[in-house]
């Protein structure tokens, strides 16, 4: 079926006008362009509007082919067609530097399928349109907000734990992904949507984890149809099965997210004092003040980017917790951190999560290594001057964190997982573009407070109630790093998979004042009628 629609396609392609566009200007604009592309070294493409993909998507994973493809002409600049667009490489942090700033235009090709699904939002906005949203959003993400969500990260962290109690028997191996990224769609209810715990409710969670499920699918869609050009037609795609299920997904969280607007908008007009939410805050809704300033379809598509933009987290937090039951080590400290700082369970407020340096040196190294977007890309709208040529307007360039991350020339023994290498004397000297994991410049991630914070109560909760074991394919780092793989995000083939039992309970060192919160009763919850502290248990 997919053969005979590419040689239908193939063949539309070649007698339209658009289609020339469709197949690129390596083949079609002029001579120079393409002088310029082939200065620099790479595969040359062998087909118009496939290009160098199918030394990208067939016959191995992706991750790993283009890890090979990037080995093999790396660390120079080097050429490569991603299907019909014309792409240079880059790996190094100085060439990131060169264009970071000045490149803001996301990468047509690839992001219009991300906006099929995130919708017209800040994520695939460009121009005037994407500089008037940040500057609304990111107002949206000031400490004094994001202060009042702590309760509502350390709340969901706890249901997690609730939900995951039946597995938690020491030796089931569960893939700990689709908790963790229903955990993080229930907290962006919550915090974009405005949605209050009891309203939250109201929607049901089977409703809530058909959310999760069509969006894993969706993800897995984007990145097929950037590997099959030919799908990037909406029309054709639309008429395959997938694409069909693709956009009952997408209808399913625009219907959602225009609800409760509608919803919002009525509360709003029966006099209800505006909240904290993403959502009220991007409708500007203060007192006295009623101006709308991003219209429907505006606020539909930064909700449904919100929503979308959680999988990030939700993926760093599984990596980071394969990473400490590979690290029992590492996992101690981080506890022995949470529980001197916080208390042994309870005690998340924004104040303290500042305190968790420990666990913060943790994600950032698991972000080092696990850099979730593992590469970007953007369209060069003007020459672009690199360390070893230039770029060619109408071209693009793509950035791979993933690989950066793990120069040797950059990072001492990258393979290794050692969250000590974020101290602030180790960090002196690093190059500032040899740490992209939110990206850089002005288009760099506006959640990143949102999500360390987010991650460092959920974390911070969970690792105090259970001690966490490798699992099933992810028993040691060699397992991990065979397993690993990119569907839109990084991701682990077979799971994210390990094991949790209950923790024994420990108190903090006796130079912290008594935790108020640890009662009798949390020790009879966890370790059944009886249980009594144990005499080591007096200060560590
Ligand atoms: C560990 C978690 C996260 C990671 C690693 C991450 C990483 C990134 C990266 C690399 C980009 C640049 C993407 C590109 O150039 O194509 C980005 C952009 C963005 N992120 Fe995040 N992100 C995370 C969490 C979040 C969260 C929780 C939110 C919102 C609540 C968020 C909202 C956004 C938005 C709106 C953009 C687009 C910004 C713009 O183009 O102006 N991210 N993120």
């Amino acid at each position: 079926m997919e053969s005979v629609l590419l040689v239908a396609v193939l063949v539309v392609l070649l007698i339209s006008r658009w289609g020339r566009v469709m197949l690129g200007p390596y083949w079609w604009g002029p001579p120079a362009f393409r002088k310029a592309m082939d200065a620099f070294p790479g595969p040359r493409p062998t087909l118009p509007l496939l290009g160098n993909l199918v030394q990208l998507a067939f016959g191995g994973k992706v991750l790993h082919n283009g890890l090979a493809i990037i080995g093999r002409w790396s660390p120079s600049a080097f050429s490569f067609h991603l299907g019909p667009v014309p792409m240079v490489v880059l790996t190094r942090p100085e060439d990131y530097e060169a264009v970071i700033g000045k490149l803001t235009q996301k990468a047509t090709y690839i992001y219009s399928t991300v906006e099929s699904f995130f919708g017209v939002g800040l994520a695939t906005l460009n121009g005037e349109a994407w500089r008037v949203h940040r500057k609304h959003i990111t107002h949206a993400f000031h400490f004094r907000i994001l202060e009042r969500y702590v309760d509502v990260f350390e709340r969901k962290g706890r249901e997690f734990g609730d939900r995951v109690q039946r597995l938690a028997d020491g030796a089931t191996s569960f893939n700990v992904f689709p908790h963790l990224a229903f955990t993080a769609n229930d907290t962006i209810f919550e915090t974009a949507f405005g949605l209050d715990k009891s309203t939250n409710s109201a929607v049901s969670a089977a409703h809530r984890q058909e959310f999760v499920d069509a969006m894993e699918e969706s993800f897995e869609q984007l990145q097929y149809r950037v590997l099959h050009p030919w799908l990037l037609m909406d029309w054709l795609y639309r008429l395959t099965p997938a694409g069909r299920r693709f956009y009952e997904a997408v209808d399913m969280i625009d219907g959602f997210a225009q609800s409760v607007i509608d919803d919002r908008r009525i509360k709003m007009r029966d006099g209800a004092a505006a909240g904290y939410s993403f959502l009220d805050l991007m409708m500007k809704i203060q007192p006295g003040e009623d101006a709308v300033v991003l219209n429907d379809a505006e606020l539909r598509g930064e909700l449904r980017t919100f929503i979308s933009v959680q999988q990030t987290s939700a993926t760093i937090m599984s990596f980071a917790l394969i990473l400490l039951a590979v690290h029992p080590d590492i996992q101690e400290r981080v506890v022995d951190e949470a529980v001197a700082e916080l208390g042994p369970e309870g005690g998340v407020t924004y104040a303290s999560l500042t305190g968790l340096k420990y666990l913060e040196r943790v994600l950032k190294e698991t972000l080092r290594m696990y850099p979730v977007l593992p590469a970007m890309a953007r369209d060069v709208t003007e020459d672009a001057q690199l360390t070893d040529g230039v770029v060619p307007a109408g071209a693009s360039i793509a950035m791979v964190p993933i690989v950066t991350h793990r120069d040797p020339a950059l990072w001492e023994e990258p393979t290794r997982f050692d969250p000590d290498r974020f101290l602030p004397e180790r960090c002196t000297g690093r190059h500032p573009y040899s740490y992209l994991p939110f990206s850089a410049g002005p288009r760099n991630c506006v959640g990143q407070k949102y999500a360390l914070l987010q991650m460092k109560a959920v974390m911070s909760t969970i690792v105090r109630r259970f001690e966490v074991l490798p699992g099933k394919g992810c028993g040691t780092m060699a397992e991990l790093e065979k397993n690993l793989d990119v569907i839109t995000f990084l991701t682990v083939s077979g799971g994210f998979n390990i094991r949790m039992r209950p923790r024994a309970p420990r108190i903090e060192p006796a130079a912290c004042s008594p935790p108020p919160s640890f009662t009798d009763s949390v020790l009879r919850r966890d370790f059944g009628a009886g249980a009594t502290l144990p005499a080591h248990a007096s200060g560590r």
